[in-house]
């Protein structure tokens, strides 16, 4: 945990730096488009994507060549200052803290686009050490330059260490808005065997019990089921409870397989009905199934709305549909709604949708 007593924890940390935020506000993250400010192409397709994707991000790191850096470091400058990003969140990825461009990414970004930036998002955090370390070095920043509000700080989980301390990180500093998993480094990292960016593995399965003949023996060479286990089931359960925790957001990472839709959507809804509140886009062909993906279904706040409708001041216990309702699960169904409540505020076709639902008795 942190080393400051309770009192100090909402203290600014440097002279002139904003104060710190009591509660992380829940805005609609479904997508975290990632983009290459150094590639043009990317670049250029920034503007029109505002309004469709909830928070679009300049990645400095990974997938930028070491040749480019200083280039997407000052395109994201350029298109910061040059665009008004009216309802999505502007957020950056710096390099890993160890690196030889963090140092620069810091002191440019914050004086230059501070005021924009909403969250930067940190790779390969080992523990609390390394959120104070831009914790302090944040706060310097913006007092130097008079950003008026704290730009936030989220986490990618991607070492097992991180993973050992996800708790610690989460709870570092007043700043922490989120984790993200970082499927690609963490299974480097742990020396898994998989060579692919997020999603499941063929390998990693359980089998159907063998059928016994007559005299009670194992068929092991009969036709067996085979089921698929989800690779990461294990750490995003982990991340979710620190967040939760910590009063903080959890999200999927990167799929990597772009051309394969399906078992992208398969792995964001798994994420989401864990409870992370969104993933990364890779490409924009992600963006869609995410907003899909993170927005409850029509079903689904169709029935939390009857349940809230019938459980009136919240206490005792109804039956909806044969099935019986009672705090519990008002709670779960209050969790959907204003999700879906908050989503409408940003998304006029989602708020159609959802204001067209009628609630049965
Ligand atoms: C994955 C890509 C390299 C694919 O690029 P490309 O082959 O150019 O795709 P398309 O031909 O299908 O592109 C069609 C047009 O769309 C534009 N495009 C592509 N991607 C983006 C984007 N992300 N944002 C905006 N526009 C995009 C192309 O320029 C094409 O335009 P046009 O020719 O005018 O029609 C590429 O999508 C890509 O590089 N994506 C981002 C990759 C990335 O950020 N990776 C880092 C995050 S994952 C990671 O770091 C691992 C993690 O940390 C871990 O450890 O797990
Ligand atoms: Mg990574």
């Amino acid at each position: 945990m942190s080393h400051k007593s309770a009192k100090d924890f909402f203290r600014p940390l440097a002279v002139g730096a904003p104060l710190p935020l009591r509660e992380i506000p829940a805005r609609p993250s479904r997508a975290i488009h990632f983009f290459d400010p150094s590639n043009e192409k990317m670049a250029a397709k920034i503007p029109g994507m505002i309004g469709t994707v909830d928070v679009l991000l300049g990645n400095l790191e990974d997938a930028v060549k070491a040749d480019n850096k200083v280039a997407a470091r000052e395109g994201l400058v350029k298109i910061a200052q040059a665009t008004d990003f009216g309802p999505t969140q502007l957020w950056t990825r710096i390099n890993a803290l160890d690196s030889p461009w963090v140092l620069d990414d810091l002191t440019t970004l914050v004086p230059a686009i501070g005021e924009k930036l909403d969250v930067i998002m940190v790779p390969k955090v080992q523990g609390a050490e390394d959120i104070h370390y831009v914790d302090r070095l944040l706060a310097q920043l913006e007092a130097k330059a008079g950003i008026t509000k704290p730009i936030l700080i989220h986490a990618i989980l991607e070492t097992a260490r991180g993973v050992a301390n996800v708790e610690e990180i989460c709870g570092a500093s007043p700043r922490m808005q989120g984790l993200s998993l970082g499927p690609a480094d963490l299974a480097a990292d742990r020396k898994m065997k998989t060579t692919r960016v997020g999603g499941g593995h063929p390998g990693y399965l359980v089998r159907q019990d063998p059928p016994r003949d007559a005299e009670g023996n194992s068929q092991i060479d009969a036709q067996r089921a085979i089921f698929q286990q989800d690779l990461w089931h294990y750490t995003i359960a982990k991340m979710v409870d620190a967040c939760a925790t910590h009063g903080i957001y959890p999200y999927y990472g990167p799929f990597g397989d772009i051309a394969d839709v399906v078992a992208c959507e398969d792995q964001f809804r798994n994420a989401f009905l864990l409870g992370c509140v969104g993933t990364w886009s890779l490409h924009p062909k992600q963006i869609a199934i995410a907003n899909r993906v993170f927005s409850p279904s029509v079903e689904d706040i169709a029935h939390a709305r009857r349940v809230v409708a019938a459980m009136g001041d919240g206490t005792g216990a109804v039956m909806i549909d044969g099935k019986m309702e009672d705090d519990a699960s008002l709670k779960q169904c209050l969790v959907l709604v204003a999700l879906a409540e908050q989503l409408a505020e940003i998304d006029p076709e989602l708020k159609k949708t959802y204001d067209a639902i009628e609630v049965t008795a």
